[in-house]
């Protein structure tokens, strides 16, 4: 499915109860995404940006507030809502063939169909040949890539992604970028995206929102245009160059400095 959804957080607060008292993790907010939006959240460490993602994704309930995901209260997780943790959480006595198939498989899926899609899946994040490898046996990036094949075979119309490329070296991850870019245009998915890094942020998104910490709340929603942008258009590194790539990370990581205090 395409993300044909709209995403809608009305008043949302979120409070945790600890042995040590209350945490408000998320100050009441509104926010609306779009269908086929790439918004990415930064902002200082523990500022709530997992918090919105769990609350998106169904994993948390809102203290106060409402989620909404095409006009339908978000009250538990779904396949419609594809999650990809930082740490790959693919099941070690599986293959990797096996770990994408397990979603279909427990949809009921027939085993033709499902091994069908698993490869074409696999074919598309660059796995096509690492199928009956165990995930022990990849590198950090093709597990984060098997990963994202095994959220995408359920055909999410929204993926969320929690820093999913923060323990990766840099040209890993960079690649796994522009390869995230090509995806995203070729299936027109809602992305919901949390990283620390601006740069990362800027060259994926159409969309930064910036929290700022104690209490979370949004600071700064800004649209990103980047020069050569258009329909179908997938960026590719050479934009960070750009004079607009650079006034607008100064902009959004001076509004993180701000955000800390
Ligand atoms: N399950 C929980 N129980 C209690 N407090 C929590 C829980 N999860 C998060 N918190 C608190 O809520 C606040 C927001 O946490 P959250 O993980 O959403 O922030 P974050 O912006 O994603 O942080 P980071 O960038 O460090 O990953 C923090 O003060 C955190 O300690």
């Amino acid at each position: 499915m395409s993300g044909t959804e709209r995403v809608d957080l009305a008043g949302v607060s979120k409070t945790y109860q600890t042995s040590s008292g209350e945490t408000l993790a998320l100050e009441a907010t509104d926010l609306a995404i779009e269908p086929g939006e790439f918004v990415s959240i930064v902002g200082p460490s523990g500022c709530g940006k997992t918090t919105l993602l769990r609350l998106i994704a169904g994993f948390e309930n809102a203290t106060e507030g409402v989620v909404e995901v095409g006009g339908t209260r978000v009250t538990a997780p779904s396949a419609d809502r594809g999650v990809v943790f930082q740490a790959p959480t693919l099941y070690p006595w599986l293959t990797v063939r096996g770990n994408v198939e397990f979603g279909p498989k427990v949809r009921g899926v027939s085993k033709t169909q499902r091994r069908e899609q698993a490869e074409r899946l696999l074919e598309q994040v660059g796995l096509g040949d690492f199928g009956d490898k165990r995930p022990y046996e990849l590198s950090g990036g093709m597990q984060q890539r098997a990963q994202i094949a095994r959220v995408l075979v359920n055909d999410p119309g929204i993926v969320l992604m929690d820093e999913p490329y923060g323990a990766l070296d840099a040209l890993t991850r960079e690649r796994l970028q522009v390869d995230l870019l090509k995806l995203w245009r070729r299936a027109a998915k809602t992305i919901v995206f949390v990283t620390h890094s601006v740069d990362e942020a800027v060259f994926l998104s159409t969309r930064v929102i910036v929290m700022s910490a104690r209490p979370g709340r949004i600071a700064i929603d800004r649209e990103i245009d980047l020069p050569g942008d258009g329909p179908g258009v997938v960026r590719d590194r050479s934009v960070t160059a750009t004079a607009e790539f650079q006034r607008l990370r100064t902009e959004l990581a001076g509004a993180i400095y701000a955000a800390h205090d």
